[in-house]
């Protein structure tokens, strides 16, 4: 579908509903005293879609998501989100920037109430029945009595996009959603980014994790030094790096010869083990090959290459998990 971008701050109406939930057309940020901390970045986020923004810190997530919600003007750049400017969007898009502030000693249906109460646009009327929703729809409600400082971590992050997700929205854009959380509460956050797309909200996740977005999103776009390096579906942005084989055997010659004949290229031998480019090899051929040679097979793995593989690969750099 053809995506269509209004100018920053366009009127409400003056485009036609796009296919995608976000646009951005050389959307850029410069800070005074001259950082760009986003260069010219061209995003297209499908509906429906759980698209992971992935980049070391400092990469311009952030900034960008907060020039997506209208909190910082861009320098240069049109955006639109779910096909509107940011100011008509917003009541369609829950966001979790930096993690509210709740208090401790109020339960968790207590502190969403107070977060309704502050949204002038809300009708005060039905607030309870939006808590009582949200609340449900983060699996908090069991919980909802229980004072905020009692809530585990993974628990206290589910009341903050409980939060973000007071009345309908069509979009969810949630920056470093696990950021500080414990294993299990990572966990608790990835189910639920998971069963919240499953009902249809589009969800715009931030990350410095490579793993985190493999495992949640169907689509990444990929950022370095505020510019984009890649985007599209997860699948796609590994396709273009090669499957290996990797044949563990104490017969690492053997196994290589066995490899080279079967017509495998960049055959490796290794201390113990050796790798070739899969190509269109059948791994269970290539097995009964090693055996019929007489080859000790010890193992024989396909190896599919990471979005951390794809990252050094188009930028020649690793990937810092921790910034
Ligand atoms: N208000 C500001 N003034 C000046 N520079 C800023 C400002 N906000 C961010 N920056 C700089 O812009 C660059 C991008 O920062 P940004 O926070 O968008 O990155 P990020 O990928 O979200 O990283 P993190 O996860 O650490 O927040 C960084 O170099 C940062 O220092």
């Amino acid at each position: 579908m053809t995506a269509i971008t209004l100018e920053a701050g366009a009127p409400f109406g003056a485009a036609p509903p796009s296919g995608d939930a976000i646009v951005t057309h050389g959307l850029t940020k410069r800070f005074r005293g001259g950082q760009i901390a986003v260069d010219a970045l061209d995003l297209a986020v499908p509906r429906g879609s759980v698209f992971g923004f992935l980049g070391p810190n400092g990469s311009g997530k952030t900034t960008t998501i907060r020039m997506l919600l209208g909190l910082v003007a861009p320098t240069a750049g049109t955006y639109s989100v779910l096909g509107l400017s940011a100011a008509h969007a917003l009541p369609l898009v829950g966001a979790l920037v930096e993690g509210p502030a709740f208090y401790p000693y109020l339960s968790g249906a207590a502190n969403l109430m107070r977060f309704d109460a502050a949204d002038p646009t809300a009708e005060r009327a039905t607030a309870k029945r939006r808590v009582a929703d949200a609340l449900e729809r983060v699996g908090l409600s069991a919980a909802a009595g229980k004072r905020y400082r009692n809530y585990s971590l993974g628990m206290r992050q589910r009341l903050a996009i409980a939060a973000a997700l007071l009345g309908p929205r069509e979009l969810l854009i949630l920056d470093e959603p696990t950021n500080g959380l414990d294993p299990q509460g990572t966990r608790e956050v990835r189910t639920l980014v998971k069963e919240i797309a499953a009902d249809g909200t589009t969800v715009f996740v931030s990350s410095h994790l490579l793993a985190e977005i493999e495992q949640m999103c169907t689509h990444a776009a990929i950022m370095r030094t505020g510019r984009l390096v890649a985007q599209g579906t997860i699948a796609s942005l590994s396709s273009g790096r090669v499957a290996l084989v990797k044949v563990e055997t104490p017969d690492v010659a053997d196994a290589a010869r066995t490899l080279g004949t079967l017509g495998l290229a960049d055959v490796r031998p290794g201390n113990g083990a050796v790798t070739a480019e899969l190509g269109g090899h059948a791994p269970e051929k290539i097995n009964a090959a090693l055996v019929g040679d007489g080859v000790a097979v010890r193992g024989l793995a396909v190896v599919r290459p990471s979005l951390e593989d794809v990252f050094v690969g188009l930028t020649g750099e690793g990937f810092d998990v921790d910034g």
